[in-house]
């Protein structure tokens, strides 16, 4: 008789319980938006680029295999370099089975814009979380430029694309203010002959234009007096490899900027964050409600500004007037309402339409766990209103992440505060950008199981 082979059962929760106070030096993992780009432009470089400290997380080797797909040679040495033979712009592969792009939105809407403009049919899927995010965003300029696609119902995934190497440059004004819009217009120029143009309303972080310009791109950027941006590109690009030393993820650091503010006696060094002026607004944020928070170091590295920064706990206040706009700190939201709920005093956080797609509802999935673990708040169309419970929160929910990384660090951070454990459903996806959180976490002196 043969034997069923045994199911293991790897519960994939998490518990996150009041601990010591966060104590020590770290280092977070690398930048995700400069890794996923790293990797993209160097696919299309000419010669082999070297990128050291990338982040090994799932978003980012979802865009790896993709490039692997379209002819890139990529490869990690053992010392953890990453080498890329690029196959020059234009020369992209067709692949030969469906790209499957996991949990990342970025990895999806950047490769829509190279495969719109090479001479190729493509198809891509993603999962259960990825399937459900607009794509229209990427396809409506892609389309104007010539490529063709066909979708599920609203331009959801799974999607096939046919693209062209006779692609129409394209002035393009968004509609949202997304760096993932942005790229995918410029990423598409870059095989488009002429020039290729998008306004945005507001400038977003600029991870692609510093680095096309660093590879040898003709490239021009426009900042207007309304905080509006403009981005021209003329094509066809020949790129040069790059050497990069990829920083660390400043929306990764946010966990630890909320967790050591917010938990008493706590005092942590995060070394070599990336410090984009585009991305630092969670610093802006917290230093408003009070955080003690200093920059050390600061310096130029592989074209983007980088700091250590040092975090000591400090009583929070709430705040209604954030002193930055949205978009430099989107996806730190779901760990800034945390900090909310343990200040003294309302917050409120609008113009956050955006947060309503991503890996979730970021603004219903947060008023859930929030609610679970006794929280006051008002949820509005576009934000949310927080009663800060003045350092303290009840805790003892239990949380479902809905495959999204920033809601499960969220309240495995809220949860070091909380009178009663909170309880996440499933901690998996977040290896999708912060691979080694629990462990970083523990040697910092949180209780996490
Ligand atoms: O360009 C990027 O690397 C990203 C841009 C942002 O998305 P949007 O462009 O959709 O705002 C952000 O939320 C995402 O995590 C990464
Ligand atoms: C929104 C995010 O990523 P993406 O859009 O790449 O899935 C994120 O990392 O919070």
């Amino acid at each position: 008789m043969t034997q069923e082979p045994k199911i293991q059962n790897i519960d994939p929760s998490m518990k996150s319980s009041a601990g010591d106070s966060l104590k020590g030096t770290v280092q977070v993992p690398g930048d995700k938006s400069i890794s996923h780009r790293s990797l993209m432009l160097s696919s299309l470089a000419v010669g082999e680029s070297r990128v050291r400290g990338l982040l090994e997380g799932e978003d980012v080797l979802a865009t790896a295999e993709a490039m692997r797909q379209m002819g890139a040679d990529i490869n990690r040495s053992e010392n953890g370099e990453w080498r890329i033979h690029g196959v020059g712009v234009g020369g992209l592969k067709e692949p030969a089975d469906v790209i499957d792009m996991g949990n990342s939105g970025t990895s999806t809407r950047l490769i829509l814009g190279l495969l719109s403009s090479h001479e190729l049919t493509a198809t891509m899927t993603g999962d259960g979380s990825l399937r459900g995010r607009p794509m229209k965003r990427v396809i409506t300029p892609m389309e104007q430029m010539g490529a063709r696609f066909m979708t599920r119902r609203d331009g959801r995934l799974p999607l096939a694309v046919t693209g062209t190497s006779t692609a129409q440059p394209l002035s393009y004004e968004s509609p949202v203010a997304s760096a993932q819009v942005k790229s995918c217009v410029l990423l598409a120029g870059l095989n488009t002959r002429g020039v290729t143009t998008l306004k945005e309303s507001v400038a977003t972080r600029d991870h692609t234009e510093r680095m096309l310009s660093a590879m040898g791109a003709d490239l021009m950027v426009s900042d207007h007096e309304d905080g509006s941006r403009t981005v021209s590109i003329t094509g066809p690009v020949t790129l040069s490899p790059i050497d990069l030393d990829v920083p660390g993820d400043i929306s990764s650091a946010a966990f630890l900027l909320v967790a050591a503010s917010i938990i008493p006696e706590s005092d942590v060094t995060l070394k070599n964050v990336g410090m984009n002026p585009l991305r630092t607004g969670i610093i802006f944020a917290l230093k408003h409600m009070g955080a003690d928070i200093t920059l050390l170091n600061e310096q130029i590295l592989g074209g983007e500004p980088v700091a250590d920064i040092r975090v000591k706990a400090a009583r929070l206040k709430g705040v209604t007037d954030l002193p930055v706009h949205p978009s430099t700190m989107i996806d730190e939201f779901p760990v800034l309402f945390c900090a909310a709920s343990v200040a003294s005093g309302t917050s409120r956080f609008t113009g956050l339409e955006e947060l309503r797609v991503k890996e979730s509802d970021r603004i219903a999935v947060m008023a859930q766990g929030l609610k679970a673990c006794g929280v006051s708040f008002t949820e509005l169309e576009d934000g949310i209103e927080i009663v800060g419970n003045n350092g303290k929160v009840k805790g003892g929910g239990h949380i479902d992440s809905h495959l999204d990384h920033r809601i499960a660090m969220s309240f495995s951070i809220l949860g070091q505060m909380a009178q009663e454990a909170i309880t996440i459903d499933d901690a998996s996806p977040i290896n999708t950008s912060f691979p080694g959180f629990k462990n970083l976490m523990q040697g910092l002196g949180a209780s996490l199981d």
